[in-house]
């Protein structure tokens, strides 16, 4: 029973929640070309990028292929650089080639980019350029970040239980605004002849407006609460943030409103999780606060992501980063990749049972007592990235029913 409610976090809690499917008429939904039910064949972009990228997405690519196959589902994987891996290969982080690839597929599949090695590269040259250009590139404007505590996983927080278990949010962070790509940007140098750098926190209402939309109808359909996220009492944008908002509020009048400034927010995800439902919140606040969240899951290493714009395909990838500390090493923990997939399954291509498949089999692999070094803790077995993957891998082969737990 307990492992069922885990998964109300990362599916509709409503059979017929059409909002993230490729088929909806929803002001937010997947538009890659549909391919009838009977045919169930997709194109899938596989960008595993830098550091442990490759190794959690072989993970995810091998979980992909059988619970694809075992639920009548064929995929064609295209594989291509980006990041560091693309910048060695190709000179640019971004190349042509991946992105059309990207753009011409059902779905994308990401690791992470990023690594040292290019730290101190110009902007244009560096890693994260890439993933930045690609969201934007795909206008990919919602990025869902559910963060629940597993029971398993509870003494696996770094919160006290009685505050970490039960916790069960989505926070929904607006992707291709905001300060990571307002201009003005850039260097400068003032009349002192000091340099200074600068950003621009930039959000016009078509984008707070979207973000919106998307927020109220996840709220609706979890469990009704939304808390907006902003810095209402310093920065205009989120002046204007708070006013569109709560405009838009009118037309959900089913779904409670309430909104924190970031640096109370920040505390209250501490102090006391349970109070939140669905958060939304614009890029920088949502990269931050969703960091924050991972750690009442236990790990960075457990959080998905699934990104979707008005059309094409949504771009799914891990929250984490490239892990540079552990890269190579067999020790990075693939869950937050492989509960991407099954996001690219149940909301990329509208195939709910197979994204179903691969939440039980991740479930029940905790439930076996599996934990890579991020989540392990007395009592349980700890593993590699591979191992964990062949794990998931005999769970998604026996496909224990969402209700099986220890
Ligand atoms: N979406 C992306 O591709 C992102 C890329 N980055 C890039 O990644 C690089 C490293 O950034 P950091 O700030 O260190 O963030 P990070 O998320 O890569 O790592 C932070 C800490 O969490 C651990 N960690 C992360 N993922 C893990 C996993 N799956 N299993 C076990 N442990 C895990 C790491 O070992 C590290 O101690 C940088 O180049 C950064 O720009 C950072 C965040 C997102
Ligand atoms: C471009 C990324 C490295 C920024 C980031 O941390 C994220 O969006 O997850």
């Amino acid at each position: 029973m307990a492992a069922s409610l885990q998964l109300l976090q990362f599916k509709p809690l409503k059979p017929s929640f059409s909002f993230f499917s490729r088929r909806s008429v929803s002001p937010i939904c997947s538009a890659a070309p549909t391919p009838s039910k009977s045919q169930r064949s997709y194109t899938i972009t596989l960008l595993p990028g830098d550091g442990i990228g490759p190794e959690v997405i072989s993970v995810a690519k091998d979980v992909l292929l059988l619970a694809g196959h075992l639920e009548g589902i064929k995929y064609e994987f295209r594989e291509r650089l980006i990041g560091g891996a693309a910048l060695d290969a190709t000179g640019v982080p971004l190349p042509d080639e991946t992105l059309s690839a990207a753009k011409q597929s059902d779905a994308v599949l990401l690791g992470a980019v990023g690594g040292y090695k290019w730290d101190n590269n110009d902007k244009h040259l560096k890693p994260e350029t890439a993933l930045l250009g690609l969201r934007q590139e795909l206008k990919v404007f919602a990025n869902l970040r559910p963060a629940s505590v597993f029971p398993q996983l509870v003494d696996a927080s770094t919160l006290k239980r009685a505050v970490a278990e039960g916790v069960d949010l989505m926070v929904v962070r607006e992707l291709t605004g905001g300060i990571y790509f307002g201009k003005p940007r850039g260097f400068d140098t003032n009349e002192d002849g000091e340099e200074f750098g600068f950003n621009t926190e930039i959000y016009a209402e078509h984008e707070i407006d979207r973000i919106a939309h998307a927020a109220f109808k996840i709220a609706r359909k979890r469990r009704g609460k939304l808390c907006s996220v902003d810095k209402a009492n310093v920065l205009e944008a989120s002046i204007l943030w708070r006013r569109r908002v709560s405009a838009i509020a009118q037309e959900y009048p089913d779904v409670e409103l309430s909104h924190m400034y970031v640096d109370n927010a920040a505390m209250q995800l501490i102090r006391n999780p349970k109070q939140f439902d669905t958060i939304v919140t614009n890029n920088i606040f949502g990269d931050i606060l969703s960091d924050e969240a991972s750690m009442i899951t236990g790990s960075i290493g457990m959080l998905p992501s699934a990104s979707l714009g008005a059309s094409g395909p949504g771009l799914f990838e891990p929250i984490h980063g490239s892990a540079p500390d552990i890269a190579g090493q067999d020790k990075a923990n693939p869950f937050a990749t492989v509960l991407s997939a099954a996001m690219l399954l149940r909301y990329g291509l509208d195939e709910e049972k197979a994204a179903q498949r691969i939440e039980n089999a991740v479930l029940d692999t905790l439930n076996k007592g599996f934990r890579t070094g991020d989540i392990y803790s007395t009592g349980t077995k700890l593993v590699g990235c591979k191992q964990l993957g062949e794990e998931i891998m005999k769970s998604v082969e026996s496909n224990v029913p969402s209700g099986a737990t220890v």
